[in-house]
């Protein structure tokens, strides 16, 4: 069969940040595409139950609690006394339904169709759409197909969820009241972000965690200063704790952990991990398969073993973020129909919303140990920063990690305001090849957060040349 013996040149199965720039990258070279989705998740788990409402959340909280004013204002400063679930959805359904809009018409006006309903394949170039009725079934033919299905919420099967109670991180959004207290199963991403919100609000949280500490990709003294915090927001840590049963009354919930451990609670959110979306796609007729996680094996340029159907974001695993799922849709897409595409897989950032929030690049302090790369650390707190006392915060920090032996920017860990966005001027850097040096003779604005670059820089480069002048 040739290319343009099929219905179309592309069929995108998902409309989340992968699915979407794969079908908006295909477009642009002038390809004939379809991106199949549930109509009422268009712009998939990102923009309607993961990334876009919770961060959306946050920032509501921050607003509506006054927390990072409290420096300038005082510890009992608030923008609103009585704070509601209703005060924070309703900016979160603001945000959503505008985000929601966004990508339809970026779909759209880039002449992608969008196909109702749930995929699964008849044959490697087949896909049947069920839609939202009985029997409301299609069936379309694509030359290649990418598939950035995603992931659910993995749900342990003893647990009972009740949706009012004892939630997962998709249902938490659909809480009624803001729960005095409330545990949280596992200290990843979501859970440690989504502690960190709810003790801004004034709920006690308890953060039960299997493994001895948590976020140990980042940098220790990074964590170390989140965990300062949360405990000072009244966030209590089980670290080395697994959950063996909830408990659900019509007022409470009770925890109970290996270690005999009762914790009562309002409520209970699991985000112990999450589950590839491809149990529903009838893999095994496309000729592929899935592992235990639900996941898909891909190779460099997100090639499946079939050779015309890609994977793209969370259904192939780590890293599992909005950010690189958009690139790897849109590098499948410009692979499949020859277009030449590289990515720079080594420098991407982490970011991490908490409060405050964390961010980082690069290398961290203990690859470079293991690695023995002899480096520089340099050091920028924000309190000396005028822009840090302007904004009332003084315990944010950026640290530099620099090479000894060629002045290279080697890692950039930043903690607190603007954390997620500072990072990238130490990517840039790090992604040209840059030193040390660009940052100690560049002129950044004044007052800036910034500004904690070239403090960072100077700490840097000053201890190095202390060392040299000893040798
Ligand atoms: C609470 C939370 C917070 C997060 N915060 C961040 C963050 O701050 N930064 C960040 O970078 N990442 C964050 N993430 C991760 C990010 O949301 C995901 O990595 C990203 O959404 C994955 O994109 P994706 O392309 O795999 O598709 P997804 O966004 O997972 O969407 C998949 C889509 O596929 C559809 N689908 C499923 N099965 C089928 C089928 N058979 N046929 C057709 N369509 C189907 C689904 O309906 C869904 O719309 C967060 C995730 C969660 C849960
Ligand atoms: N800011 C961001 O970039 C961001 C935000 C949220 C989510 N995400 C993405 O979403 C993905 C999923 O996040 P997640 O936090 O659900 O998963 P995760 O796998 O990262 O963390 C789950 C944690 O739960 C623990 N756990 C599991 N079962 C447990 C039990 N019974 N008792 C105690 N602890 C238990 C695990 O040890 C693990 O630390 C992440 O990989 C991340 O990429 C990213």
């Amino acid at each position: 069969m040739g290319v343009s013996d099929y219905d179309f040149d592309l069929i995108v199965l998902g409309s989340g940040p992968g699915g979407q720039k794969a079908a908006v990258a295909a477009a642009k070279l002038g390809k004939r595409v379809a991106v199949v989705d549930r109509p009422d998740m268009i712009g998939g788990v990102c923009v309607n139950t993961g990334t876009i409402p919770s961060k959306t959340l946050r920032e509501a909280v921050l607003y509506l609690t006054g927390m990072s004013q409290r420096e300038l204002y005082g510890a009992s400063y608030r923008v609103k006394q009585e704070i509601t679930i209703g005060d924070l959805m309703s900016r979160t359904r603001h945000v959503v339904d505008r985000e929601v809009q966004v990508v339809k018409a970026q779909l759209l006006r880039n002449h992608v169709e969008l196909v109702p309903g749930l995929g699964r394949f008849l044959d490697p170039h087949t896909v049947c759409v069920e839609g939202a009725h009985r029997g409301d079934r299609t069936s379309i033919t694509g030359a290649f197909v990418v598939i950035a299905t995603g992931s659910r919420p993995a749900r342990p099967a003893e647990i009972d969820f009740d949706k009012e109670r004892v939630l997962d991180s998709d249902e938490v959004l659909n809480l009624d009241h803001i729960p005095s207290s409330l545990v949280v199963v596992g200290a990843g991403v979501i859970g440690i972000e989504y502690a960190s919100m709810f003790a801004a609000l004034g709920t006690r949280v308890t953060v039960v965690e299997q493994r001895e500490q948590m976020l140990g990709f980042c940098d220790p003294e990074v964590v170390e200063s989140l965990k300062f915090h949360m405990r000072d927001l009244a966030v209590t840590f089980r670290f080395g704790e697994k959950v063996v049963d909830v408990a659900v009354s019509d007022r409470a919930t009770v925890t109970t952990l290996v270690s005999g451990k009762r914790i009562l609670a309002d409520a209970v959110l699991y985000s112990a991990g999450r589950q590839g979306m491809t149990d529903a796609l009838d893999l095994e007729r496309a000729g592929l398969s899935a592992d235990d996680r639900g996941r898909l094996a891909v190779d460099g340029d997100y090639r499946t073993a079939v050779e015309n159907i890609y994977a793209v974001g969370d259904v192939i695993g780590f890293p599992a973020l909005a950010a690189t799922s958009t690139d790897q849709g849109r590098i499948a897409a410009y692979h499949a129909f020859g277009e030449p595409a590289r990515e720079l897989a080594g420098l991407q950032p982490i970011g991490i919303y908490t409060v405050p929030e964390i961010s980082y690049c690069g290398a961290t302090e203990a690859e470079l140990t293991a690695t023995s790369v002899p480096y520089e650390v340099g050091i920028s707190r924000y309190r000396e920063l005028a822009r840090g006392q302007i904004a009332g915060d003084t315990y944010g920090m950026l640290k530099l990690l620099v090479s000894t032996t060629d002045r290279k920017l080697l890692g950039v860990h930043v903690f607190g305001t603007g954390a997620t966005d500072l990072v990238h001027i130490g990517q840039a850097v790090m992604g040209t090849g840059g030193t040390v040096d660009y940052l100690v003779d560049t002129v950044f604005n004044y007052p800036t957060l910034s500004e904690a670059y070239k403090v960072a820089a100077l700490d840097a480069t000053n201890k190095i040349r202390d060392l040299e002048r000893f040798s």
